[in-house]
């Protein structure tokens, strides 16, 4: 059973459309990355969830209810906003007691903080007042809110933004514990995309004010289902070879995947996308099968035991037709200046059409 599903959703703000027949399904208990650029209508999304928002068009459902007509405060959610949300004239415990004042007693108000304390290291900061804390303590009191709630769907507002370094992997992994130490479902909304791979059990990427895929961080990654998907998630970026490529170097290969795939598209109509750590440095002469581009390195470093690289393909008459990232084996012994050829299994070569949709290979 879903815990949230949204079903047929459209919103508009006066002539704007943000959300066009959005169509989401929350799985209990699961950790769910709302993923997309900004203003593409995620905010929005959490906001109907939460009944802060009215549909123009579909229904809201949590658990088996539709809430599509209640109001935001007889929700069974909790949202927390892009911030802390901390009221700065109050101590963070009293904060925390107020919402459940006259509603939960007053020795399970202490246990609810004294839990959300222990479980987000707090205990020594209760007493203190927002200005007296750092960004990620504040963070970290802002959740606590969340978890002295105890609803049973959490909705995150971009809730690791501006926060860096090592307070923001704390963060995540306060995050993460949380939600498997506090059962409940999540919904987790950022334009990050590593973000989302780290954290997420699923990932529902947005463009346009609609889903346009859902699934597992893996199947995300590995299958997008087009070109903007592709994009959302990788660091260097997926890299992508237009037709000038193509017409250079590796026409007859790309049409033989084509003929495989049996799309009877043009290769000029085609992107040929790779991932950056799916190029290699080719010693020997690659079989028909594999990809392959001639290339000179024009930037290395390396870092964190990567070594990323930025190659120019030449094209034909070595003029340049394009660039390539690369994540290379730092022992490979490639230097700026080199002339190589890259490569990589067909396996790990994608096609899209240029509209952006995928064109499956057998
Ligand atoms: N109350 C409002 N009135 C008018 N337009 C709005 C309102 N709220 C949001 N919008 C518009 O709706 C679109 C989607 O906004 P939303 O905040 O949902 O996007 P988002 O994906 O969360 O973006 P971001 O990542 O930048 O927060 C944007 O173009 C925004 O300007």
């Amino acid at each position: 059973m879903s815990a949230v599903q949204l079903c047929e959703i459209d919103k508009r703000y006066a002539s704007h459309r943000v959300l066009e027949s959005l169509c989401l399904g929350v799985q209990r208990d699961e950790y769910l990355v709302l993923l997309g650029q900004s203003g593409c209508g995620k905010s929005t999304t959490l906001r109907l969830i939460a009944g802060l928002e009215s549909p123009d068009a579909g229904r809201v459902m949590i658990g088996t209810e539709d809430v599509t007509a209640i109001q935001a405060r007889k929700r069974d959610v909790s949202l927390m906003f892009q911030g802390d949300g901390l009221y700065p004239h109050m101590t963070i415990r009293e904060t925390l007691a107020y919402p459940m004042k006259g509603i939960v007693p007053p020795a399970e108000t202490e246990r609810r903080i004294t839990q959300a304390a222990k479980l987000l290291g707090l205990d020594s900061l209760l007493d203190r007042r927002p200005e007296k804390l750092s960004g990620g303590e504040l963070r970290r009191a802002g959740l606590a809110k969340s978890v002295v709630r105890q609803a049973a769907v959490r909705l995150l507002d971009e809730p690791l933004s501006a926060l860096d370094g090592s307070v923001r992997y704390r963060f995540q992994q306060d995050l993460i514990h949380w939600h498997r130490e506090i059962p409940g479902t999540t919904i987790h909304v950022t334009h990050d995309g590593e973000e989302a791979m780290r954290i997420a059990d699923r990932i529902a990427v947005m463009h346009a004010g609609q889903i346009v895929q859902i699934g597992t961080p893996e199947e995300i990654y590995h299958r997008p289902c087009c070109l903007a998907v592709a994009r959302s998630l990788g660091s260097p970026p997926i890299n992508e070879l237009d037709s000038a490529f193509c017409r250079d170097q590796s026409r007859s290969w790309l049409r033989s995947m084509l003929a495989a795939a049996d799309a009877d598209d043009l290769p000029d109509d085609i992107v040929v996308a790779i991932r950056p750590e799916h190029l290699t440095i080719a010693n020997d002469r690659p079989d028909a099968d594999t990809f392959t581009a001639h290339a000179v390195c024009r930037w290395r470093q390396v870092f964190a035991g990567r070594c990323q690289t930025r190659f120019e393909l030449a094209g034909r008459e070595s003029n340049v037709c394009g660039h390539v990232n690369a994540i290379l084996d730092p022992d490979c012994g490639v230097q700026v200046g080199d002339k190589v050829t890259l490569q990589t299994p067909r396996s790990n070569v994608q096609l899209f059409r240029r509209s952006g949709e995928r064109i499956e290979m057998p």
